[in-house]
């Protein structure tokens, strides 16, 4: 094992790295990428990494060797014992896994509810320009809310508007300052937080004195419902974890959505037949294909003429494109899914998370000192896997920057080339609720309305906590029924 530090830029002599990375964060990392290799060195605490079997061990070594990126003010010391460290989260997570699986009849049923919550959302805004990042973290928040609290639901919206709010500054800063000092940004944060766990633990308690619903109506139920019992401050937690993972991220990919349909008419004409007519009843939870025969998917995708055919991404020393089950981080197929009768809204999905995965840069932080493909990295310091550049990797995706949704169904992505939603023991949660509901998006807003949006070929990534096109405006024409 080489005890040396991986190599990397050296930067300013007072400021390091910070001010070239802030300037032009992509651009630093692919200049760096280009220079040093797939594992460089930001400074003596952060490593990157661009090499998707090192992003993938990391991963998978998470509540063993590692832990998650420490929540703002937690700092940055890494516990001695990972396993420890994550215990009442990861009895919540079991509790809550099999809630949130495909086809759960929790997750099926926010199908149409999902829908009936983005149709509202367009058509108080139909043919107006307005931001769609504040129109999809409306609908993701109500829709997560309702996932978590069914009908305590009301207000917590609104919180996690203000949540996402506070937490910005943090997210777009690349540096933290301790929470002690009195900047407006930390105490403002403090005070929506502390607002957001009193709102949640009131409901937390009021649940549990009230009647249990049986069979659960809502991650709020299951989890009270959890054994062994979890005291009040960890359901309180558990929901918390849910809602914000559930909130900024898939409104980020929501609005990576709506720009693709805005610059592709074809892509949006192709979707819309796929979706079939409007026929205007505004009861999305009855017609087809938001309901109904669930038939896996077998067929390819109608109306994509793309560049590559069934171009699989190249296997990272796999099979290329070959027929297998998908890997670990791979999205699950289609069978038993309303995705399954929307194969190109899926598949458009797929490819928007390929290129613009929300969560473009994936932290953790050593616990003990562990090898890190032949580097050895000290208690402390953390690693940053970066799948937003592993999706873009020539070695690993053919043409990897061209959108071209007919490489799926038939791409099978080994370990680590495809992470849109992480891998390991914390791999997204929702990943399969997120999947449903992004691709009823897809074709749903396809199926009913114009995108226009001028200025969206110019609404470049913002490449702060959240990867989303930045101040991306749309109209949404609604299409006559
Ligand atoms: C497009 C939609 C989504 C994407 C791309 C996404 C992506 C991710 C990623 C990459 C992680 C892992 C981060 C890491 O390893 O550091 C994660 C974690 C998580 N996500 Fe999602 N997510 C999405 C939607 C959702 C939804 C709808 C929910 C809730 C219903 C959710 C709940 C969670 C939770 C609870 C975690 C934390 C898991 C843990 O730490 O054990 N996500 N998500």
């Amino acid at each position: 094992m080489d005890t040396a530090r991986p190599p990397g830029p050296r930067g300013h002599w007072l400021l390091g790295n910070v001010a070239a990375y802030e300037k032009d964060r992509v651009g630093f990392l692919r200049r760096h990428h280009r220079d040093y290799g797939d594992v460089f060195s930001f400074d003596e605490r952060i490593v990157f990494t661009v090499d998707p079997r090192l992003a993938h061990q990391v991963l998978t070594a998470t509540n063993r060797d590692y832990v998650t990126e420490p929540a703002p003010f937690a700092g940055t010391s890494a516990p001695d014992d990972a396993g420890e460290a994550a215990r009442p989260w990861m009895g919540a997570r079991r509790a809550l896994r099999p809630a949130l699986a495909d086809a759960a009849p929790m997750v099926v049923g926010m199908d149409g509810r999902f829908v009936a919550l983005l149709d509202d959302a367009l058509d108080r805004t139909a043919g107006r320009e307005v931001e769609v990042l504040p129109l999809m973290l409306d609908v993701a928040g109500r829709a997560v809310a309702e996932l978590c609290l069914g009908e305590d639901a009301a207000g917590v919206p609104g919180l996690l508007a203000a949540v996402h709010a506070a937490l910005l500054p943090f997210e777009d800063a690349g540096y933290q300052l301790p929470g002690w000092i009195p900047l407006p940004r930390n105490r403002r944060f403090f005070r929506v937080h502390r607002r957001t766990s009193e709102t949640l633990t009131g409901l937390v308690r009021a649940r549990r004195a009230g009647a249990a619903g049986t069979p659960p109506r809502d991650l709020l139920d299951v989890l009270l419902a959890a054994r062994p019992a979890m005291s009040d401050a960890s359901v309180t937690s558990a929901l918390w974890t849910v809602l914000i993972g559930g909130h900024g991220v898939p409104a980020a990919a929501l609005t990576s959505v709506v720009r693709e349909l805005a610059i592709r008419p074809d892509l949006a004409a192709a979707l819309a037949a796929e979706a079939g007519p409007w026929d205007g009843d505004g009861r999305p939870g009855d017609a087809a294909p938001w309901g109904g025969d669930e038939r896996p998917h077998e067929g390819g995708l109608p109306g994509v003429g793309g560049a590559h055919g069934r171009n699989g991404p190249r296997g990272v020393g796999g099979a290329h494109g070959q027929d297998g089950p998908p890997g670990p981080e791979g999205i699950p197929a289609g069978g038993g899914c309303p995705r399954a009768r929307l194969p190109l809204a899926e598949a458009v999905v797929r490819e928007v998370l390929r290129l613009c995965p929300p969560a473009w840069t994936m932290t953790r932080v050593a616990c003990a000192a562990v090898d890190f493909g032949g580097w050895r990295l000290r208690p402390g310091e953390e690693v940053l896997s970066i799948p937003y550049l592993i999706h873009r990797d020539p070695r690993w995706w053919p043409d990897p920057d061209v959108f071209d949704p007919s490489r799926w169904p038939a791409a099978r992505p080994s370990p680590g080339t495809y992470l849109p939603f992480g891998s390991g023991p914390r791999r997204c949660l929702g990943a399969a609720a997120a999947m449903r509901q992004l691709t009823l998006a897809t074709s749903r807003i396809a199926q009913r309305f114009h995108v226009r949006a001028p200025d969206a070929a110019a609404a470049v990534p913002a490449f702060c906590g959240r990867l989303a096109p930045a101040g991306l405006r749309a109209a949404f024409h609604p299409v006559e029924p």
